[in-house]
Formats: C-alpha cells, structure tokens, sequence
C-alpha cells in the first residue's frame, strides 16, 4: 500500500499566482521545501507535481484510460468538445489516427519549401526595420506555415483572412481564463470570455464559407482540413461543430508553441555566439535545400537545447481516472498529476551543468522519454512534435544561413507566461545587421 499524498504548499491563491507567473521558481520552491513529489492545490484542483524521471515514466507509461485530461470541464468551454487536447478513451484514439498521418514525419517533405519559402519572406520584411522581436518573425513564420499546412492556401486573400482572425483569438486567450474556471462569466459581451467567443464565432464562419465553397473538392485535397473534413471508412463524417474544434485546435497549438521556440532559439544562439559561429560553419558546407536542414546535427542539437532549457509547457498534466500509484503513492481519483519538464530538464544528475547552454549535450547522446519532454509523452504526446522540429530547424537553418542578426537584449531574458505556454519576457529584440 502507498501511504497518504506527498506535503506541499496548502494556499490555493499562491499556487495559481506561483504557476501562472514563473511555475519553474515555484516548483523549484516547493521541491525545496517539500521534496519531488509534492502536492499543491491550484484553482483547478489538487496537483501532484513531479520531475523525476522515473515518476514521470510512470505517468508516460499508465494505460491510456487511467490518467485522461486535466480540468477538462474548465476547458470545454474555451477549446470545444471536438479539439484533440480534450478527448478521452476511444474518440482519443480515433481523432489521433485521423490527424496524425498527414503530420507523421514521412510526410514532412511535403511541407518543407512553404516552411522553407515562407521564412524567406518573413526575415525581408525587417531587413530595414530598426528593430523586431524574435516572436514577431516566429509568429510570422509559424501562423502562415500551419495556415497553409491546414488550407492548403491556394489563395493569398483566403491566408491573409485567417491570419488576421487566428491572430485576434489568440491575443483574447487571457491565462487567466485558463487556470480560472470563475473568470469564464458572460457579461454584456464584454467580458473575456464574451470577446474570446466572438473572436472564435468568426473564425468558425471563415471556415464555414471555406468548406462550402470546398464542397466535393474535400475529397481530393490533400491539406489538413480537407483530410480532416471528409468522411472514409475509417473516420466517419463529425459535425461542423466538432471539425471547426479539431481545426481551431491544430492553429492554436500548431503555432504559438513554435514561434516561442523559434525566438528562444534566437536569443540562446546569440548570448553564445560560439554556438553561432559554429552553426554558421555548419550551414554554409550545406547545400541550404529545406530537406537537408533536417539532416543537420548541430542545427537539430541547437534546437533540442532551447527547447530543452524553455520548454513551452513548463509542465504536462493528466487527471487521474483509475486508481494511480505513483512511486511511494497511492493518487485518488480526481486529482491530478504533473510531469514538470521545467524541473526534469534542469535535473543535474541527468543534465550536467543544466543552466548551461550546450548543444553538444545532444550531440552525444539520446535521453529518455522520461528525462526529455519538451513535446510531453505517452498517448498524449504532441501529434505535431515533428511538424514542429521539421518547421524549427528550416526557419533557423534559412535565416540564418542568409543574414547577420544582432541581439539587442542586454539583460537576460526570463520566461513568462503567454496562455497555456511561457514565452520570452521582451519577445527577444532583435535587428538585421546584414545580409550574408
Ligand atoms: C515547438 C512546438 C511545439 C511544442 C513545444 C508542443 C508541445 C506540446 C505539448 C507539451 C503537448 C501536450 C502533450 C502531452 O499532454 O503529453 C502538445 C499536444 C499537442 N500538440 Fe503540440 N507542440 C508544438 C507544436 C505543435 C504543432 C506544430 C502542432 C500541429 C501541427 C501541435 C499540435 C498538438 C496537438 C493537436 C496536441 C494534442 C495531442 C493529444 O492530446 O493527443 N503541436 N504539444
């Protein structure tokens, strides 16, 4: 028999404070504190954190219908019955085998040169600006790529439409509507959660219109919607509601997350401009086709380190369903688990000199599941995960192979919170010194 929960910090109000603002010094607090793993209660409900590899294998490795999705209720109503990220069980299962094949890394040729094209336009447009953030081009980049990923973007007027609403749904995602069930009141149809669902409400029209206009088109196409979209034996047809959900999640998901990573990737390489010398070496004895960024060692390391030192999710969460052991403990039902990757990832028995940053870490060897989750794990883990390196390293690989940045941060940077991830706290300022 296990015996009671772990100790941990007892204020509810600290605990959302403390995650929502900097959860690595939080985590990092109560460790000391309390020891790994600990218990804390946010407004979302009783956490058990943990960041040792071995925890978080168990967690990884529990029988999909035992851990399901934490503070499913109090995401319903911003993500949608039909988004990935809150489905269970066997719709789980099936919502993954529909979306995961046009995003398995086989297929990433397809989309290599939009990533590769797309990168080219975004870094032009600053070439004279004094200055920009390393989240402006991120977003650039990552919004139009999974745009067109999904629409297959046959027309400009058509990207430059969603661009504009994508952009409008994302600035009204407040945190806070996220950790905060209460905060989700309607009010006059001004209040967040009023704004965020128009902005929604529009983008589901866009869509709408689209796949009307689509009509039997659906069945030959081979962007993300249209698969999505059309009915096989294997999928049967879901109603708009439920697509629009599916969509709207893949957007959402598919490109804040990389464009954050793409500004981290700039700002270490640029605080270490060994590092950056040495890709430099590496990118100009490359033939600069996007297939062969992908090939790269030193560029795929650089980017494993960022996403290492910066995990966007600063920590993976799953309610239990079934009664769940976990180490020296027994977890009810209805609490939840957490695998912190913003504790693994600095954990020093894994990481030597963890707040160093070392791509040659990445050169030399291969983690665990357990010990590296920048893209979280088990039947949950990110469907996009190769999408999103394929995308990372052609972005950097293409700008940087073309032009001198400089870094225009003189402090360092710290992470803060965005939504659901952490982002830089300036957006990493930057400017174009020159092109090679
Ligand atoms: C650097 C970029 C990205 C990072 C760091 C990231 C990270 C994550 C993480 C941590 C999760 C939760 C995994 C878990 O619960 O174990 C996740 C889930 C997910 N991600 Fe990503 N992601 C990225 C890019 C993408 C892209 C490009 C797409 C789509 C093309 C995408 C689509 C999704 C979806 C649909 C899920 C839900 C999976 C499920 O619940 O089965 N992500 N991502």
């Amino acid at each position: 028999m296990g015996s009671q929960l772990p100790a941990g910090p007892k204020s509810i109000l600290r605990s959302t404070w403390g995650v929502i603002r900097n959860p690595k010094g939080y985590f990092e607090k109560a460790v000391a504190n309390y020891g790994d793993p600990f218990l804390m209660t946010a407004m979302n409900g009783p956490v058990v954190v943990t960041g040792k590899p071995e925890l978080v294998e168990l967690i990884f490795r529990a029988p999909p219908d035992t851990l399901g999705v934490f503070a499913r209720d109090s995401l319903l109503p911003l993500l949608g019955a039909g988004s990935l990220l809150l489905m269970e069980g066997t719709k789980h299962r099936a919502e993954r085998k529909r979306i995961a094949p046009p995003l398995h890394g086989s297929c990433m040729k397809t989309y290599g040169n939009t990533m590769q094209e797309t990168a080219r336009n975004a870094i032009k447009q600053y070439e004279s600006r004094e200055s920009f953030t390393g989240l402006q081009i991120g977003t650039d980049i990552s919004l139009d790529v999974i745009l067109k990923a999904i629409l297959g973007a046959d027309t400009e007027r058509l990207l430059a439409d969603f661009r504009e609403s994508t952009r409008k749904v994302l600035a009204r995602s407040w945190p806070i509507l996220f950790f905060s069930p209460k905060t989700q009141f309607p009010f006059l149809g001004l209040s967040p959660i009023d704004r965020l669902r128009s902005a929604q409400q529009h983008l589901r029209e866009q869509l709408r219109t689209e796949l009307e206009r689509r009509g039997r088109e659906i069945n030959e196409r081979d962007d993300l919607l249209s698969i999505l979209a059309r009915s096989t034996d294997e999928s049967p047809a879901r109603d708009f509601e439920e697509l629009a959900d599916s969509v709207g999640t893949l957007m959402f998901a598919g490109h804040e997350t990389t464009a954050v990573s793409i500004a981290w990737a700039f700002y270490h390489l640029h605080r270490h401009p060994v590092w950056l010398h040495r890709l430099r070496e590496e990118l100009d004895a490359s033939d600069g086709r996007a297939e062969t960024y992908a090939t790269m060692p030193l560029l795929n390391a650089i980017v494993q380190e960022a996403l290492r030192l910066n995990p966007i999710v600063p920590e993976v969460l799953r309610i239990v369903r079934e009664p769940f052991r976990l180490g020296d403990y027994d977890i009810p039902v209805g609490h939840g688990v957490a695998a912190a990757g913003c504790l693994t990832h600095y954990d020093s028995s894994v990481y030597e000199a963890p707040d160093d940053f070392n791509p040659e870490r990445f050169l030399d060897r291969t983690y665990k599941p357990s010990e590296y989750y920048p893209f979280g794990g088990g039947t949950r883990r990110c469907v996009g995960a190769a999408f999103a390196i394929y995308e990372l390293v052609i972005a950097l690989g293409t700008i940087l192979r073309s032009h001198e940045l400089e870094l225009l941060d003189q402090k360092e940077v710290v992470p803060i919170r965005r939504n659901i991830t952490m982002g830089p706290s300036t957006g990493v300022r930057l400017r174009v010194l020159r092109r090679r």
